[in-house]
């Protein structure tokens, strides 16, 4: 058994059995230290200062000049390092023991849960312990309020490990709580359009974020009732407007739930379907044009697809796939998934793209979400529902989508195949106003389209809840301010 012992007197503790226990308990501390003791020896502990400075000024650099990669690569090991030593480990024996957290064994002993390692993500720490035995996952759930505040943090969860291990998450900052967050401009020309690049909000870095129709493929966006999936679906809309005018891109919207949440936009869709039947034929449809396009091209001899007006880029938008594959027919049920499993791995390379939104990411919903190279969480009702959303062990990797407040709609975390780590971005709000402007704009035929009437006193059109009303100009956009977070966060 591991000794979680603390005020355990030196009877066992002579000084080699300390050294030795520590050699074995930190072989990666241990290992470093070593490396750099021998290197120093070798090159001269002179040269290695001059490296170690060159390696801090390069480090300080790149993080200044790109913070999210830094991030990825290196800033979230030092800040787990850092977190582990100077924040939690330090403070733990006090916390635990202020928290009813330690007990005692038949001799008297104090027993301490042991700090085993820190993951940490820019908004959220995952602290791993391992409990004392006799201690169950639910002492530390009666004091999450209280370990939260002496770590200083926003909040803090559990989730049981294994048996005997729990992870302590503690979320320590909400970049979205004051992030101004400014409808992207609709753009007025084709050129402006860019499919890798259609603007949407901003990440929890403050940096802009845009969809990508290119690289991102389909998208899977999950979220409850009220999470916010409007935002995303019609700000991707917003994005395309030129296109969408234009006949580049041809929407085939199913909107299932009676139109309700399309039903505004139905003069800009190519086809437009609010019940599962009809949703059925428009599947159906669509995936004919694209087996079409798909053998004329293949006849052709044609490898590449651009967008025109004979091949425009095909945008299949599904607002609840249960109601398609889950709440209604079996046979309908069954070709709709068939045909739109097809529609995800055949007709990339033809122009066609598919989006699909569920307040329910389970298999028996979205069978097919493994074909989705790019999933989106909003706030879920289910911890177990992130990683059916996002994918296996992404919630350990801090995507708590679960965790999200029902006051922050629109917020979401973001998985890309091929990327590792989830990113916690929040859509700009679209307004029942921004869609007529979107409405407006695609169906005018002249070119001369005036801008949406409150835009033009400077107020935002949107009754948005984050704004509460201000000033649109993007000039007011206020930036995250790394504000010491380390400090702000650490044990009071
Ligand atoms: N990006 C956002 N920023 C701020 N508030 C938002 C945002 N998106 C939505 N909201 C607010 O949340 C409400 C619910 O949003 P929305 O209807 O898009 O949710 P939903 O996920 O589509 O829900 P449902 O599945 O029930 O249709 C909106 O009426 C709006 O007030």
């Amino acid at each position: 058994m591991r000794d979680t012992r603390v005020n355990t007197g030196d009877t066992e503790r002579t000084p080699a059995r300390m050294v030795l226990r520590f050699l074995a308990r930190h072989p990666r501390s241990v290992g470093t230290l070593t490396a750099v003791g021998i290197t120093g020896a070798y090159v001269g502990f002179h040269t290695m200062l001059i490296a170690a400075g060159v390696a801090v000024a390069a480090g300080v650099s790149w993080r200044l000049l790109d913070r999210p990669t830094f991030d990825r690569f290196a800033g979230r090991l030092l800040r787990a390092w850092w977190r582990r030593w100077f924040v939690y480990h330090r403070k733990w024996a006090d916390i635990a023991f202020g928290c009813g957290l330690t007990s005692s064994n038949r001799h008297g002993h104090s027993l301490l849960p042991k700090l085993l390692s820190v993951r940490s993500t820019f908004c959220w720490d995952s602290v791993r312990l391992r409990m004392v035995r006799g201690q169950a996952a639910e002492d530390f759930e009666q004091v999450l309020d209280r370990l939260a505040n002496a770590y200083n943090a926003r909040r803090a969860t559990l989730r049981t490990i294994k048996p005997g291990v729990i992870s302590l998450d503690i979320q320590k900052r909400e970049p979205f709580d004051t992030l101004f967050l400014p409808l992207p401009e609709m753009p007025r020309d084709e050129a402006a359009v860019d499919l890798a690049r259609l603007p949407l909000g901003r990440d929890e870095y403050g940096r802009d974020f845009a969809l990508d129709l290119v690289g991102g493929i389909h998208y899977l966006i999950a979220g409850a009732t009220g999470a916010g999936k409007g935002s995303w679906m019609w700000g991707l809309l917003r994005a395309l407007a030129p296109w969408i005018r234009s006949g580049l891109v041809r929407l085939w919207v199913l909107d299932p739930k009676g139109g309700m949440e399309f039903g505004q936009g139905a003069e800009l869709f190519h086809r437009f379907a609010t019940d599962d039947t009809s949703g059925l034929d428009l599947t159906r449809e669509y995936v004919d044009a694209l087996d079409a396009r798909k053998e004329d091209m293949g006849r052709q001899g044609r490898r590449n697809w651009a967008p025109s007006a004979e091949q425009p880029l095909d945008l299949l938008l599904v607002d609840e796939l249960a109601a398609m594959s889950e709440y209604t027919d079996r046979d309908i049920s069954r070709e709709f998934t068939k045909l739109l499993s097809k529609a995800l791995t055949q007709y990339r390379a033809v122009g066609g793209r598919v989006v699909g939104a569920t307040q329910e990411p389970i298999k028996e919903v979205v069978p097919m979400r493994g074909l989705f190279p790019t999933k989106i969480a909003l706030r879920l009702e289910e911890a177990s529902y992130v990683d059916m959303a996002l994918g296996e062990g992404v919630r350990e990797r801090g995507a708590f989508a679960d965790q999200i407040p029902d006051y922050m709609p629109g917020v979401a975390y973001l998985k890309q195949d091929g990327k590792r780590e989830p990113l916690r971005v929040r859509a700009a709000y679209t307004s029942d106003d921004d869609i007529t402007e979107l409405v407006r704009f695609a169906t005018s035929a002249d070119a001369t389209v005036l801008d949406f009437p409150n835009r033009d006193d400077g107020t935002d059109s949107a009754d948005s809840p984050d704004t509460g009303g201000e000033s649109s100009e993007t000039d007011d956009i206020e930036y995250i301010e790394d504000d010491g977070e380390d400090d702000d966060f650490d044990a009071a």
